[in-house]
């Protein structure tokens, strides 16, 4: 539930890498208890304004203001201290160690030179972890994407964080593992933190989101309540131009008798295809469908 006073504001960010201009001017407030998500095309600037958020980068111009105070200097551990924490799409856990390990790194702390061993029972203490259903001992390395999410979320509230900002959390996610996660995002946000939810996936944006700011080349479009939003309203609001424009009515199918340009029969390899089969016609689109795993992407490499 949004509160008044804003737990992370951007005011007036700007932020080139060379000759792009990456944002122009953008402000976002995001409320205590709430899930703010940015989407956009690619290329809008959502990503950047969650790293500026995060301490990732520094605004080349622009304020940012932390639960009503002004920041300085402004890097990743001085937002960590500040609360503000990041989710990347490339989760920065170490493998090999376990989750305990990792969701404590980098905060331990020493006694007489002596870095403190006892992760289990501090695991323990973090009373989210019966919700998050995960072994303190497991080998973050073994963990499937799902779960190694969750170790970061672990590892944000190890770290008492207030925001946490999520990079296309759900990109490597089946259908029920970002129903999990949404369920997370809503434990945490019960608890007053918020998230900053960056996507492509506009159902899910929907789904889980309170505010939705709409970005485009680098500027903030809208800012509105996702429960104002529809799915149709949102691409307008990306694409800058109505629906029918940008999706026109697709040709007619091919007759099946058109010759294939490419006929793949019984394709396989030890890259987990089995006996693919599929033609591509003139003039067809192809759609390759299935989760995270089944070989979409191993196929089409004959
Ligand atoms: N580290 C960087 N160096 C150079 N250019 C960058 C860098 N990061 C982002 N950009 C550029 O800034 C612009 C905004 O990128 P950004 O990643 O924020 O967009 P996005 O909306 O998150 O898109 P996507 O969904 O594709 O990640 C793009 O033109 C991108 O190429």
């Amino acid at each position: 539930m949004a509160t008044a006073q804003p737990v992370i504001e951007l005011a007036g960010i700007t932020k080139r890498f060379g000759g792009t201009a990456a944002l122009d001017g953008v402000d976002l407030a995001v409320h205590p208890g709430s899930v703010h998500a940015l989407v956009g095309e690619n290329g809008a600037g959502k990503s950047t304004l969650g790293k500026i958020a995060a301490g990732v980068y520094e605004p080349d111009v622009g304020r940012i203001v932390v639960e009503g105070r002004p920041v300085g200097r402004w890097d990743t551990v001085r937002a960590q201290r500040r609360g503000i924490v990041m989710m990347a799409q490339e989760l920065s856990l170490v493998r090999d160690l376990t989750v305990a390990q990792n969701v404590f790194l980098g905060i331990e702390r020493s006694s007489f030179g002596l870095l403190r061993r006892d992760h289990g029972r501090r695991f323990a203490e973090l009373d989210e972890i019966a919700r998050f259903g995960l072994d303190p001992d497991t080998r973050v390395g073994d963990l499937r994407i799902a779960d190694q999410q969750k170790v970061e979320i672990l590892r944000a509230l190890a770290r008492d964080a207030k925001v946490i900002v999520m990079d296309e959390p759900t990109s490597s996610l089946t259908a029920h593992e970002t129903r999990r996660l949404h369920e997370m995002i809503r434990l945490l946000t019960a608890q007053g933190r918020a998230v900053v939810y960056v996507s492509h996936f506009l159902d899910a944006v929907l789904e889980v989101s309170d505010t939705v700011t709409v970005m485009r080349d680098g500027r903030r479009i809208r800012t509105a309540p996702a429960a104002d939003q529809t799915k149709a309203s949102l691409v307008e609001a990306m694409l800058g131009r109505e629906l029918a424009v940008s999706f026109p009515p697709l040709p007619p199918a091919p007759h099946p008798d058109t010759p294939p340009l490419l006929e793949v029969e019984a394709l396989a390899g030890d890259n987990g295809v089995k006996r693919a089969s599929f033609t591509v016609r003139p003039g067809e689109i192809v759609g390759l469908l299935g989760l995270v795993g089944s070989g979409r992407t191993e196929s089409p490499a004959p």
